[in-house]
């Protein structure tokens, strides 16, 4: 299995999609990141694993600065997120995507608003047209067109993960974050989730850090798996290297 190494090759549009860099991050005496590196290159899949409570959502809430690492750099493109403000931390932002856990889709607004909402947001010059190709794409991609006018009330939850996930596309982003993707689904809705995770991967040719537990969503997604534990990246290796592990810390996951 490969040793834990960071990558200092951040600083240009060339290098890797996002280099993470001895970060350290702590709520009061509670240390929850301390010394984590790790780089994903472009068009990678990552599968961050580890038990519940050891900074997954921590980690990748830093990487979209909706929490500030007490120290540490997280090079996006050649920028270092931490260090950004006001328009330039948006305009990093803009090519991050993140599918969160609870999905995020309001209630009120059909599909076609949820999914206009976040456009209008981001490029409020578009003209109507655009707006309607860009949500026919998305939806097309998670192959749920007919839904266009409906209401979240009337779709499944493995059908708003999908509307979650076009909502993500839609604004094109180079690098997708996954916060436990699967969670709550059943095995088979969980199986289509992954497989879309694949088609837009190979789509859209993101780079992605995907946060799981299941083993399941970590065979078929993962092209490199990192464990993450006490703070520090421990170990990282292929799904097949893990399984194959004798180390007690990785073992666990397969039991
Ligand atoms: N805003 C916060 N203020 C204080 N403590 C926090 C905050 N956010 C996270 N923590 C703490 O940081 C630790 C890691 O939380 P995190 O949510 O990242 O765990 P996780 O690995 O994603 O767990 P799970 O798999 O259960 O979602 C927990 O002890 C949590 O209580």
């Amino acid at each position: 299995m490969a040793e834990t190494k960071t990558t200092a090759n951040g600083n240009n549009d060339n290098g890797p999609a996002i280099v993470i860099e001895d970060i350290y991050k702590s709520f009061g005496e509670k240390k929850v990141l301390n010394g984590f590196n790790l780089t994903v290159d472009k068009n990678e899949n990552v599968v961050v694993l580890g038990k519940s409570g050891t900074g997954k959502s921590v980690l990748i809430k830093c990487i979209v600065r909706l929490l500030t690492p007490d120290s540490g750099r997280i090079m996006i493109s050649g920028q270092d997120i931490v260090q950004l403000e006001n328009q330039e931390l948006d305009k990093a932002r803009s090519k991050i995507g993140f599918l969160f856990q609870g999905n995020a889709i309001y209630d009120s607004m059909t599909i076609r608003e949820n999914l206009e909402f976040p456009l209008r947001r981001r490029w409020f010059r578009l003209k109507q047209v655009e707006i309607d190709a860009r949500i026919e794409e998305a939806l097309d991609s998670v192959g749920l067109k007919h839904t266009v006018d409906l209401m979240p009330s009337e779709l499944s939850g493995g059908m708003l993960k999908r509307i979650a996930l076009a909502r993500t596309v839609i604004l094109k982003p180079e690098i997708i974050l996954y916060d436990e993707p699967t969670t709550g689904l059943d095995t088979v809705t969980a199986k289509e989730i992954d497989s879309l995770i694949m088609d837009i991967h190979r789509k859209y040719k993101t780079s992605s850090i995907i946060i799981s537990h299941d083993m399941n969503c970590v065979k078929n997604t993962a092209d490199r798996v990192v464990l993450l534990l006490d703070g520090k990246c421990y170990a990282q290796g292929t799904y097949q290297e893990f399984e194959s592990s004798d180390d007690e810390n990785i073992k666990q996951f397969f039991d």
